[in-house]
């Protein structure tokens, strides 16, 4: 028998339905029941590899999704258990400036509000504009400047659907701010706060670096890094009542005279996200038992043992419902 084709990305129309559509396809393939999501950014997909009993799942089969095209992001949706904790992880992600709608990079954060997540941390790689920061200073987003917002492309642009969240959304402390300081305590406790720093995020959409003039620019409206990722995401998970923490990895130094004779490059980028990945492990990892810890309380032992009931149910590690 002929398979049905698969519904592509040119085929989404933003219907409350489709994203139903999509978790449905996942939740019957799949017996974990996630409650926090991970969005990998460049060359920090590594973490995705560490899940225990993993189900994962090419892009490329899952209905409607984009797929990734991105050196360093692999493309796949990963479920599985990270710290004793059940977690959705996207081993790459989707960017403006591969040509998708901004609505559409946005697709899996509305998939992971169906999915049952509660909480969402999303890392990207970042160019440092703060001249304190180093290459390899892990910071926590305590705000964003959205340029591509700015200038028009919203993911919430078009009819708002209620059954998400609100025509208007606050995106005052879209950054949780108790989330930041449990990620303070827990940096410490590993022995990370000599590269742990603090600070705005400023996206613009890329695929070019910024020049020169503009960086000087975002350094002087307040910026500490940029990117080309995260805002839409974030804005998409606060629409829908997600709690965010964001963490960029400071990948290169933002060129910020004219005269230099350095410039940005995504291979390095890469090489930084590799170099750093163990210490944001760890961190990540142990953020996501704190954070399950105090929302849903000590874990419980962890079977990886699939049946029918475990799908109806949800048993899988802690954060079954
Ligand atoms: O997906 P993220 O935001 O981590 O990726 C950054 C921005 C560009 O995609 C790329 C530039 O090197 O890294
Ligand atoms: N600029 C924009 N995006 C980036 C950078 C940068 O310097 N580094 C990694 N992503």
């Amino acid at each position: 028998m002929p398979q049905p084709a698969r519904k592509t990305v040119d085929d989404f129309t933003h219907e409350y339905e489709q994203y139903e559509d999509i978790a449905e396809s996942l939740l019957k393939r799949t017996h974990h029941r996630p409650s926090l999501a991970v969005i990998c950014g460049s060359g920090l997909g590594g973490l995705a590899d560490l899940l225990e009993n993993p189900d994962a799942f090419n892009y490329e089969d899952i209905p409607y999704f984009p797929t990734s095209t991105v050196h360093g992001h692999v493309g796949r949706l990963v479920f599985g258990l990270l710290n004793g904790v059940t977690v959705v992880c996207m081993q790459g992600r989707f960017h403006f400036y591969e040509g998708y709608d901004m609505s559409k990079t946005t697709i899996p954060v509305r998939v992971f509000k169906l999915l049952g997540v509660h909480t969402v941390i999303v890392t990207n790689a970042a160019g440092g504009l703060n001249p304190e920061f180093k290459i390899g200073d892990i910071m926590l987003i305590k705000d964003h400047i959205n340029m591509p917002g700015l200038a028009g492309n919203n993911p919430l642009m078009g009819q708002n659907d209620r059954r998400w969240g609100p025509r208007f959304v606050s995106l005052c402390g879209a950054y949780d701010r108790d989330l930041r300081e449990l990620a303070r305590n827990v940096a410490t406790n590993l022995g990370l706060d000599e590269i742990l720093r603090e600070g705005v995020y400023t996206m613009v959409s890329g695929p070019c670096f910024e020049t020169v003039s503009e960086a000087k620019a975002f350094r002087s409206l307040g910026s500490d890094c940029m990117g080309m990722s995260t805002a839409p995401e974030v804005i998409v998970a606060r629409h829908c009542g997600l709690r965010v923490l964001g963490i960029s990895l400071i990948t290169n130094n933002v060129v910020q005279e004219h005269d230099s004779d350095d410039f940005p490059d995504h291979e390095a980028v890469l090489i930084v996200g590799k170099q750093r990945a163990h210490d944001l492990q760890r961190l990540i990892s142990e953020l996501i038992f704190r954070i399950a810890d105090e929302y849903e309380g000590p874990a419980t032992a962890v079977s990886d043992v699939k049946d029918d009931d475990d799908v109806h149910n949800g048993h899988n590690g802690k954060n079954g419902h």
